[in-house]
């Protein structure tokens, strides 16, 4: 689709000119055939050690055309996020997932970061819903974001308003933002507010790590009662609903807590339960069309990351030429200069780029936009027949499990149809439903782990390079 006011794309695929890196690797290829010509040449007059020589040789000349040909092709994509803000106001919903699993290993400050630099990002606040996976099952990570969404009211407001690149509170308050910004009287004086509300927010938290939470949300607390980490019943809370529908500029997204059901006797698949869970939850909830996932501790480091992931969801011709966009990791307070590679530079600068170019890289399991029906197992030949016979309620019970709202949600979306974005309903009302969802043994004889979530790897994913970054630690 490209943009229906302009006509103009939402992005172009640029192909890298690497004249002199594949003149370098010619020449290269021709050395080694010529060693390999050589030693086959000069067989009878050598003994084992040649055969064995030119055996090691020829498989290290295969592996190297193999490396040199996943990067011949690079290219980059160009987005054009503009373009895609006039969409409005058909911009789609977009679902955002954390993962965290333990408070001590994982502390809860490092999620609420990623927490709020998802809730601030640059996409209407009515359009946007970011769910928390808690395993660890923590009442404190679940204070820790009640605390959070209060602060959001503010931190958002400000964001936008001063329209801060960085928008992890750690980082951007660990940084020289305030030389770099606006040095008028009303920015400082709003920026020491925030830095001040900020600190309140991580001592709260502090805290509330030392002793007890506090206890004027003893009421909410009673879920997180006497339970054990590996053996508790799903835990599923709206800790903020966004009723600014229609509202672009309204307020904070939703932000929903989520402690899917563990049992000591029924395996719970680690990360890939969660976001099979996750996917659920939010399907009975907000049913956004695409989802963002990300781990605790990383945050958004550009905060317009949906729209550019939008300019090739939304802008290929058909859906099916794109099932995922995903982003390359940076990597926060690495050494100068990188000596150990730790920023896996040739992996995403490069092998990524090369791969982009044959069809697209594997999805990395983070940083990621996932068109959801492409999750839902639509496979890229389905796209354009007639599915109506997956969406038998005899099959989609099969596929997708015993909840009716799940179930209706899911056939929304390989339909195509529109209405969960246009008609949104209260959130609360589905915790019931969301609850049922994220139970352990809500996946026994159904698609899920095999049909479902699995499709990714037969469609074609885009990455997109050095324009954004998601750190991670
Ligand atoms: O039972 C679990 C275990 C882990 N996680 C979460 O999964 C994410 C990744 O776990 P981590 O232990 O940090 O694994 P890494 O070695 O860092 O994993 C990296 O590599 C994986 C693929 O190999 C990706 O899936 C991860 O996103 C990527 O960060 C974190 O958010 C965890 O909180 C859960 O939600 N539940
Ligand atoms: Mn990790």
């Amino acid at each position: 689709m490209t943009n229906p006011t302009t006509s103009l794309p939402l992005y172009e695929r640029i192909t890298r000119k690497n004249t002199i890196a594949r003149a370098i690797e010619l020449s290269i290829l021709s050395l080694l055939l010529s060693l390999l010509a050589y030693r086959i040449l000069s067989f009878q007059d050598h003994g084992f050690s040649w055969l064995l020589a030119s055996l090691c040789e020829s498989w290290f000349a295969f592996i190297w055309v193999l490396t040199v040909s996943t990067k011949w092709n690079q290219v980059e994509y160009k987005t054009y996020p503009q373009r895609v803000l006039q969409l409005k106001p058909e911009l789609p919903p977009v679902d955002t997932f954390v993962t965290t699993a333990d408070p001590v290993l994982e502390p809860p400050i490092l999620t609420v970061n990623t927490v709020l630099s998802l809730l601030a990002l640059d996409y209407p606040a009515d359009k946007l819903a970011c769910y928390v996976s808690d395993d660890g099952g923590s009442p404190l990570t679940f204070y820790s974001l009640v605390e959070a969404s209060k602060f959001a009211k503010l931190w958002v407001l400000f964001c936008k308003k001063y329209s801060i690149q960085v928008r992890a509170p750690f980082r951007y308050f660990s940084g020289e933002s305030m030389s770099s910004q606006d040095t008028s009287p009303q920015f400082q004086q709003d920026w020491k507010n925030m830095k001040d509300e900020y600190e309140q927010l991580s001592q709260k938290i502090e805290d509330a790590a030392k002793g007890s939470i506090p206890c004027e949300l003893a009421g909410e607390f009673a879920d997180f009662m006497n339970i054990q980490r590996r053996n508790h019943a799903s835990i599923v809370k709206v800790i903020w609903e966004n009723k600014e529908a229609g509202n672009a500029n309204g307020g904070v997204p939703h932000l929903v807590y989520i402690s899917r059901e563990k049992r000591p006797k029924h395996p719970h698949h680690f990360k890939a339960g969660a976001m099979n869970v996750l996917t659920r939850v939010s399907g009975v909830m907000t049913n956004a069309p695409f989802m963002l996932n990300v781990d605790c501790d990383m945050y958004v480091n550009n905060p317009q990351i949906v729209l550019h992931a939008l300019c090739l969801l939304l802008g290929v011709k058909s859906d099916k030429d794109c099932a995922f966009v995903q982003f390359p990791q940076h990597f926060y307070d690495g050494l100068k200069d990188d000596p150990f590679g730790n920023q896996l530079v040739v992996l995403f600068e490069y092998v990524g780029r090369g791969l982009a170019g044959i069809q697209g890289p594997f999805y990395g399991g983070t940083g990621c936009f996932h068109r959801r029906k492409v999750i839902y197992g639509l496979s890229p030949y389905e796209y354009d027949e007639e599915i109506s016979g997956k969406l038998s309620d005899q099959n989609l019970r099969k596929t997708f499990g015993s909840s009716m709202e799940f179930t209706k949600s899911a056939a929304q979306i390989l339909s195509g149809s529109k209405s969960s974005s246009s008609n949104p309903h209260d959130l609360l009302s589905s915790v019931e439903a969301a609850n049922q969802v994220a139970t352990c043994v809500y996946e026994y004889d159904t698609a899920w782990g095999r049909e479902v979530r699995a499709t990714f790897l037969a469609s074609t994913s885009i990455f997109i390079h050095k324009l954004l970054n998601l750190t991670g630690a």
